[in-house]
């Protein structure tokens, strides 16, 4: 499988060069140069395996060439069955015909545990293989930190930085990568928002010199493939667990950076019958504004009750736009630059194609207390803000009701107290390997909203 670059000026990699890079050298994100596509015939007949077993036939194809077919089965079985839960993605019903995929049962509690667990061990294949060191830059929200953290600190060659938005995530979220004490791994609290951290580490990867060419820079955010790839997977697990091939289904996702949507629609490219996916944003809803109003314009990042999307640059949205764009490299170009500057409109024809699938809905924080307090009296199910406003999503735009609709149960609600507490709603306890979070020791640092001082502090502890 070879990897090309949403901007067309990028060499054509494979996969390990991809798993190993950031942002593409023309600034743009690497993606598949084909999919696989497989017929209904095949995918019906992947209903009866188990998770592990399911992510072997959908990742192997893209990583053939990087690892052994029985080693990566082996990597595959070792990452999920770390997850608490047996089913490793139980879906659970709210409403007739209406579900939560449940993504919260790996380590640190969210989504991202589903690729970073698995990232950080290709991550030690290859740098072992090759005999290298890395560092790791990544900008988080609150859920790729400690995810990240989680997944690669057993990596004897790497160094890991993860820029968070100061005072800006969940009490839980800092303490789930700021207890994490390992010599190789650094917190930084930016003074700034997330779109700032994400600016941060997007530019140190268009511009390295400051490792001195002693080290190659890795991304464990979404602009690493190897992230999207992992997503694929379970939104073939939990469709197939309900009927798919031989129903459609409809999936709603909590959308800030486009990963995990875009996960979705390649899920749906690769032959899944998708029906409808909604993207749901908080109050920072800039793609819902392009999906309905055909403006992109990027207003001033707000903090909401879901602060893990609290994020106006949305990343992976580029992804999209390229196959929207029929993958014309040079289109997108400067269909970015439009969109740095900060304000662009969509070619109507290739907006009306991606809204045959995609629909959009904006929830703010009152409506997202309202879904949590709603769910939680119907059903006795405590949702997260994030997938509170998946649900709330998915209900406003909802098209067939005959057709399955599954929210992506993206976090637990345990990491968000205070939007649970809003709720007019107890928060629950911390899960026993959590049990003591609150009170154990915490190392970071906070540091300016500023590239050089950043990167000083990293060359100091890279170097000494
Ligand atoms: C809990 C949670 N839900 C939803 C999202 C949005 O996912 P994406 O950035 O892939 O759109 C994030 C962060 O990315 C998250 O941490
Ligand atoms: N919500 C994320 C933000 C970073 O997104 P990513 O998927 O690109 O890593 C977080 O929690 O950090």
């Amino acid at each position: 499988m070879k990897y090309i670059s949403t901007r067309g000026q990028a060499p054509v990699l494979g996969f390990e060069e991809v798993l190993l890079t950031g942002l593409a050298t023309d600034g743009g994100l690497y993606v598949p140069e084909t999919l696989p596509h497989y017929s209904l015939e095949e995918i019906r007949s992947w209903r009866e395996l188990p998770y592990d077993e399911l992510a072997y036939k959908i990742i192997q194809p893209f990583v053939a060439e990087f690892i052994d077919g029985d080693e990566l089965r082996a990597m595959l079985k070792d990452t999920y069955a770390g997850f608490a839960h047996k089913a490793v993605v139980p879906v659970q019903q709210i409403d007739h015909n209406e579900y939560v995929m449940e993504l919260f049962h790996g380590p640190t509690l969210a989504f991202k545990d589903f690729a970073l667990q698995l990232l950080g061990r290709l991550l030690d294949h290859a740098l072992q293989k090759r005999g290298e060191k890395a560092v790791i830059m990544g900008a988080t929200s609150g859920d790729t930190g400690s995810a990240a953290i989680e997944g690669c600190r057993r990596c004897n060659n790497i160094d890991i930085f993860i820029l968070h938005p100061h005072q800006r995530v969940s009490e839980v979220q800092r303490r789930q990568m700021t207890t994490v004490l390992g010599d190789n791994i650094f917190n930084l609290a930016v003074e700034g928002n997330f779109d700032d951290c994400q600016r941060m580490v997007k530019e140190s990867f268009s511009d390295q010199s400051f490792l001195r060419g002693e080290r190659r820079l890795v991304a464990v955010n979404s602009i690493n493939w190897a992230r999207i790839m992992a997503q694929i997977v379970y939104y073939f697990y939990a469709a197939l667990n309900l009927g798919a091939p031989d129903r459609k289904m409809a999936f709603s996702v909590p959308t800030g950076n486009f990963g995990d949507i875009f996960a979705g629609y390649l899920a749906m490219q690769m032959g899944l019958p998708i029906d409808q996916l909604v993207i749901a944003t908080n109050k920072n809803d800039v793609l819902h504004r392009v999906m309905s109003q055909n403006q992109y314009e990027a207003l001033p990042l707000e903090h909401t009750l879901s602060p893990s999307m609290d994020i106006v640059v949305s990343s992976n949205f580029e992804r999209l736009l390229f196959d929207l764009y029929d993958r014309d490299g040079a289109a997108i170009a400067q269909l970015m630059k439009d969109m740095a500057s900060g304000q662009a409109t969509l070619d109507v024809a290739k907006l009306d194609k991606a809204r045959i699938v995609f629909d959009s809905a904006c929830v703010d924080d009152d409506e997202t207390c309202a879904t949590i307090r709603q769910v939680h009296a119907e059903t006795g199910y405590l949702l997260d803000p994030h997938t509170a406003i998946g649900v709330h999503a998915a209900r406003a735009t909802r098209r067939d009701m005959r057709v399955p609709m599954i929210t992506l149960g993206t976090a637990h609600p345990v990491k968000f107290a205070e939007a649970v507490q809003k709720s007019g709603l107890e928060s629950p306890a911390l899960p026993h390997h959590l049990a003591d979070l609150l009170s154990r020791a915490e190392r970071y640092d906070v540091l300016p909203n500023d590239r050089n001082t950043v990167h000083a502090y990293m060359v100091e502890r890279v170097f000494g």
